[in-house]
């Protein structure tokens, strides 16, 4: 269970995440650009300063010394090494990898010449590395940060199968809001300004459609741009499932 309370994180004296929540299971984490969505993996992976708190299975992340049982393709993991074959052996020792279950992905999406130098990977190509190591370690927790970034749409599908296959719990960013077909049996959680939302099951969010106002029946009721909305179902409008971004449910309304 990953349960943050009064969690706030800022930069250069802005505060850009001040949120409480807790979830349980995987769940995917929406929100437009800029409302904080990497800034909120980084604090639960434990890789920047955070004040307040965020626990995993009621651990306070800023006092774990080992979190083998965290999986993260949050670049910042991947620093050391400089072929893709040391990145594995490193994270072979570090974390409980398993290594035919990663060849078998990296061959299926053809990056399987280990002699490679990492920073010579195309963008996409990085990303499916860092992605396909992150759901193949036996990690109870996975976070997983923009997975499909750059990811051809033929590809897209394995990547969703590698995420649904690993870890059993934990946050999937994605702000392509087409993928949350491949993850409907997950749950969704909003960030609006720094703000979180839900989680709510991704069946009930994507068969909704926004209106403005706090509305008894509704399935998720959010604040942002200083006022409130409501994801309510049975209702004529937009759903969600057929808008391609968040902004363009909002922006209706702004
Ligand atoms: N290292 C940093 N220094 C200063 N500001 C930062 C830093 N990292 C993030 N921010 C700011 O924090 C806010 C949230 O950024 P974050 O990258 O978490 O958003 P995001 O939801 O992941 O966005 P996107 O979808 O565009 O990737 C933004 O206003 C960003 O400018």
């Amino acid at each position: 269970m990953i349960e943050a309370k009064d969690l706030r994180v800022t930069f250069k004296g802005k505060e850009v995440i001040n949120t409480t929540f807790s979830t349980e299971g995987k769940c995917l984490l929406l929100g437009p650009n800029g409302s904080g969505k990497t800034t909120l993996l980084r604090a639960i992976a434990g890789v920047i300063p955070y004040k307040g708190s965020v626990s995993i299975d009621g651990q306070e992340v800023r006092n774990m010394r080992n979190m083998v049982y965290v999986s993260t393709n949050l670049p910042e993991a991947f620093t050391l090494g400089i072929t893709m074959k040391d990145v594995i052996d490193l994270y072979s020792e570090i974390k409980d990898l398993d290594q035919s279950l990663l060849m078998g992905k990296l061959k299926d999406v053809g990056i399987d010449d280990l002699s490679k130098k990492v920073h010579e990977l195309s963008t996409g190509q990085s990303i499916l590395f860092r992605t396909a190591i992150a759901t193949s370690t036996n990690s109870k927790l996975i976070l997983i940060d923009e997975p499909f970034e750059n990811v051809d749409l033929s590809k897209r599908k394995k990547v969703a199968i590698w995420i649904k296959e690993s870890g059993e719990e934990g946050l999937v960013v994605t702000h392509e809001l087409e993928m949350i077909h491949m993850f409907e049996d997950f749950r969704v959680l909003l960030i609006l300004d720094g703000r979180t939302f839900g989680p709510v099951k991704a069946k009930d969010l994507i068969s909704s459609v926004l209106v403005e106002g706090v509305d008894p029946s509704s399935v998720l009721t959010v604040e942002a741009y200083g006022r409130k909305f409501s994801f309510v179902k049975n209702r004529e409008g937009i759903k969600v499932a057929d808008s391609d971004s968040l902004e363009r449910i909002f922006s209706r309304y702004l």
